[in-house]
């Protein structure tokens, strides 16, 4: 539905967005996840039409965004992270203009402003100013204005941006209803957001594609991810022995000799953490080593998403350091 090949946009000397490719599917609610900065709003204007790009192609149902823009921009709905609203107009004037811009008129611009407004829940105030409305209200103006001439696609920077708790909970489960008839893209800083939302998940680094998975996948893409802590009362050499011999354990580490015995951190590539720590019980107990604490901790997509942006920058870090 969607195809982004090798995109690349410099600012000047600088590059936002670094080759860039990935495809789209329809019907799906895709996350595009990044840190600040990383050219999420960057990459959705050139997606749209909004920004031209330095290299590249984007694709839209075949269409190619620069050279058959209004085929291609019929397929898109689009909220950008500062909605071009008109303050001193109200929802349903505004949809209205925007509804024509698009090239709907009469009965079917204005049976689309009811569905839309009542989609929306905008109709109790849709003969309010703009002006006057709450942050969460003009949110919906923006995504009602995007639902205009019913597009395949929409897409949407930064959604629940500036919203209290409950706005953000309102639009989020908007966007869930969006996705059961639309293919919905949108961006996000915030984790817990895509995760929440979001059947499939690009993460986005200084511009260039990270990773591109469901949050289930993304989860295991870390190899050696799940952790297992414990302390034991035995010698280094017979931690080595037992944890050498279990063959599931990608590293360990011998963190401190206590008292209490050893403390020792595991890395395991296994998913089933807990068979690990049975299997490193009995070793132990066959040994009559004793294991006095135990604890493990599963990745999740919070520990890839640092991985995978952090990792970024500290190679870049240690390239600068080398190069001094
Ligand atoms: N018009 C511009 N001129 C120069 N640099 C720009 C311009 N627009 C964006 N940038 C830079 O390009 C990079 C990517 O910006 P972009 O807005 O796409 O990131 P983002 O992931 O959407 O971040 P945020 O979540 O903060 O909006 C940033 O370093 C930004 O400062």
């Amino acid at each position: 539905m969607i195809k982004v090949e090798h995109l690349t946009k410099c600012y000047g000397d600088f590059t936002a967005v670094s080759d860039l490719s990935f495809e789209i599917d329809e019907g799906h609610v895709y996350g595009f996840l990044g840190p600040n900065g990383a050219g999420k709003s960057t990459t959705m204007n050139i997606m749209t039409g909004c920004l031209s790009a330095t290299e590249g192609h984007v694709r839209i149902e075949g269409y190619d965004i620069f050279e058959e823009p209004k085929q291609a921009k019929r397929k898109i709905g689009y909220l950008p992270e500062q909605p071009p609203l008109y303050m001193n107009e109200t929802p349903a004037e505004y949809l209205k203009f925007v509804g024509e811009a698009k090239g709907l008129k009469g009965g079917e611009l204005q049976r689309q402003i009811e569905e839309i407004l009542r989609q929306t829940k905008l109709e109790h105030v849709k003969d309010r100013l703009i002006s006057a409305l709450s942050k969460g209200y003009r949110q919906r103006v923006g995504i009602a204005q995007a639902l205009l001439g019913n597009p395949k696609v929409i897409i949407l920077d930064e959604p629940t941006v500036g919203l209290d708790p409950i706005q953000i909970i309102e639009i989020r489960d908007m966007i869930r209803q969006l996705g059961e008839n639309h293919t919905v893209i949108l961006s996000s800083h915030i984790l817990a957001e895509v995760q929440a939302i979001c059947e499939k998940v690009l993460i986005i680094s200084q511009g260039k594609l990270a990773a591109f998975d469901r949050p289930e996948n993304l989860e295991k893409l870390l190899l050696a991810s799940n952790a297992i802590s414990f302390t034991v009362e035995a010698s280094k050499e017979e931690i080595d022995e037992v944890l050498g011999g279990l063959g599931q354990i990608t590293e360990w580490e011998i963190q401190a000799k206590e008292d209490k015995g050893t403390m020792v951190s595991v890395k395991t590539e296994t998913e089933n953490v807990r068979d690990i720590c049975r299997k490193l019980f009995f070793s132990f107990a066959d040994k009559k080593k004793a294991i006095l604490e135990m604890s493990s901790k599963k990745a999740n997509l919070e520990d890839v998403f640092i991985e995978l942006t952090e990792g970024e920058k500290r190679e870049e870090e240690e390239c600068g350091v080398s190069e001094e």
